[in-house]
């Protein structure tokens, strides 16, 4: 495997030193398209755990009860195990998840959870804290871009009822004794085609790996080195999605990800990860300052991504 460095970024003072945070966060886009924040004001560490332990209490229920809320596609929304297969090996990966799209909250989200009275309170908070420093970061790219700094926050504000942004709780399952018989992959290589995904590990749970250079929508495949991405609770794992890319006209990068299954020395524990999806609501216009690609809408743009599944499978 290749150790090419992922770039860290340190938000502290993050007042005070904006232009240099900006600045690195530019060149990480731009030169990587991964990057890790640390020292957040919010979501804080405690924080951060807080939504493990209520995640992990999630997963524990027995699955009748997370079947109250079958995902459902139209609706990005709901629990699935076993379930989700992406185009690059076209197996499903072993996991369950349990997406929350924020404005199916009062209709779709599970309720009543048993033990878990909190489940909806701490979810919201969290989620609303991640989606202000998405914003902050989102400002950054908008100038770089040049355009207004509160260009992308009409696109993801939480309070429009069409709004997409999502939050996906994970769980790989546990594989003590089973490691011979599972896939390679707890989740197989895929780029996420939203805005921005800010992704949070749990320590102990390494595994995510990501192919600097290979990119959704430049040639890629070119090398294929691989390169680990260290999980630490408190820390928040950034990429840039495929309509960010298309919206910087190629100039911020969307990478290749996957997540290796442990081998026999490994933490063969289940792994507990948490991304938070900034996606534009579906009119909004994805075009880039030089066009590079043909604009299209967000949900064009989704309906494109499905048509195009199997090119991306043989390719990738
Ligand atoms: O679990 C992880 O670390 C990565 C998850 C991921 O890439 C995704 O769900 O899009
Ligand atoms: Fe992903």
């Amino acid at each position: 495997m290749c150790i090419r460095q992922i770039p860290r970024i340190s938000l502290r003072d993050f007042d005070v030193r904006r232009d240099q945070i900006s600045k690195q966060l530019i060149e990480a886009a731009e030169n990587v398209g991964f990057f890790i924040l640390v020292d957040q004001e919010r979501p804080n560490k405690q924080e951060i755990e807080e939504m493990f332990d209520l995640s992990a209490r999630y997963f524990a229920l027995p699955n009748d009860i997370k079947g109250h809320n079958p995902f459902i596609r139209e609706q990005n929304s709901g629990w699935e195990k076993d379930a989700q297969i992406r185009p690059s090996t076209c197996v499903a990966d072993p996991k369950e998840s349990l997406q929350l799209q924020y404005v199916r909250r009062n209709t779709y989200w599970p309720k009543d959870l048993p033990g878990i009275p909190q489940f909806h309170e701490t979810c919201l908070n969290f989620m609303k804290n991640v989606q202000e420093l998405s914003m902050k970061i989102l400002s950054f790219f908008a100038v770089a871009l040049s355009f207004p700094p509160s260009f992308f926050d009409e696109a993801h504000d939480l309070s429009f009822e069409d709004c997409l942004s999502t939050m996906r709780l994970l769980r790989y399952h546990g594989i003590t004794g089973k490691v011979s018989d599972m896939p390679e992959w707890r989740a197989s290589a895929h780029t996420d085609f939203d805005v921005l995904t800010l992704l949070f590990q749990e320590s102990g749970g390494d595994g995510l790996e990501v192919c600097p250079g290979r990119e959704a929508h430049t040639s890629f495949a070119l090398g294929d080195e691989w390169t680990a991405v260290p999980a630490q609770t408190g820390e928040i794992t950034v990429n840039i999605g495929d309509m960010l890319m298309a919206w910087s006209d190629d100039r911020f990068k969307s990478l290749y990800h996957r997540v290796r299954t442990p081998g026999p020395q490994g933490n063969l524990k289940a792994r507990n990860s948490m991304a938070y999806f900034n996606q534009p609501r579906p009119h909004i216009l994805i075009a880039g300052p030089t066009r590079k690609h043909e604009a299209l809408s967000s949900s064009q743009y989704i309906s494109n991504g499905e048509y195009h599944w199997f090119c991306k499978a043989i390719n990738s």
